[in-house]
């Protein structure tokens, strides 16, 4: 089971610093991630010291930054290997981006940043022109991600689809049926390997998807996945 963090566990919220998993939602992981046998990750944009910051005590597999930091079910953490000079002037390029602009912000996550203008819609056609130049300017080594209110440059090479293969390939998740649920278009890529591979993807919210369920809101999955957790192994062969 591979859950999106922002917008799926825990609302939208004003900034990315005010973001919460409900308690309700994290004692709900702690019962899937046993139920499960382990087979449950969170795949987000934020980077693996914020998603464990997020679902603290609980500490779950993680793939981070889009798939560009990815930490398995032993603990073992990979990262894509990425220039951090070239990372430090494409961070200066968005801050000069996002300075001086009121309700804008640029988000550094070390090899990974997000220009978010929640608090400034009416920017977002100059953020996307700005950010989107910036990323050229930085291809092939770095490409564009749009995303709520934001618009984000990332390092090329791994995104959530190879996220989510890397654990398909790993114990206790190789050879189940992959479940994914995710609200933004960073999310399509994962749903689209989840289609390869005859699972189940879910899409949170409106907006155009491949996947093949929706759901209304982050309440409405904890709902489901609720449900999900309090059926034993006795109940899910009964309505085999
Ligand atoms: O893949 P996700 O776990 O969904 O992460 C995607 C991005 O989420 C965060 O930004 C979004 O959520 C914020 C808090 O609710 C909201 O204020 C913002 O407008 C959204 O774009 C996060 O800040 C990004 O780093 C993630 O990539």
């Amino acid at each position: 089971m591979f859950l999106d963090l922002d917008g799926t566990l825990a609302p939208i919220a004003p900034s990315p610093d005010a973001a919460r998993i409900p308690g309700a939602t994290l004692a709900l992981l702690r019962r899937l991630a046993l139920a499960t046998g382990g087979a449950l990750a969170v795949v987000s944009g934020r980077s693996i010291e914020v998603v464990d910051r997020l679902l603290h005590p609980l500490r779950l597999p993680v793939a981070g930054l889009h798939g560009i930091q990815w930490r398995g079910p032993d603990g073992q953490v990979w990262e894509l290997p990425v220039d951090r000079e070239r990372a430090a002037r494409l961070q200066a390029r968005l801050l000069d981006i996002a300075a001086g602009l009121a309700g804008v912000h640029m988000e550094g996550k070390g090899i990974s940043f997000a220009v978010h203008y929640r608090h400034a819609p009416h920017q977002e056609a100059r953020i996307r022109r700005d950010v989107a130049q910036a990323a050229s300017a930085f291809a092939p080594d770095y490409v564009l991600q749009f995303g709520k209110m934001v618009a984000e440059v990332k390092p090329r090479g791994a995104d959530k689809g190879s996220a989510v293969e890397r654990f398909m390939a790993v114990a206790p998740f190789a050879s189940r049926l992959p479940v994914m649920a995710g609200d933004d278009l960073t999310d399509e890529a994962a749903f689209a390997v989840v289609a390869r591979l005859g699972g189940v993807s879910i899409k949170i919210g409106d907006g155009d998807t491949s996947a093949s369920w929706r759901l209304p809101d982050p309440p409405s999955l904890a709902r489901w996945l609720d449900g999900l957790s309090t059926r034993g192994p006795d109940d899910a062969s009964r309505h085999e």
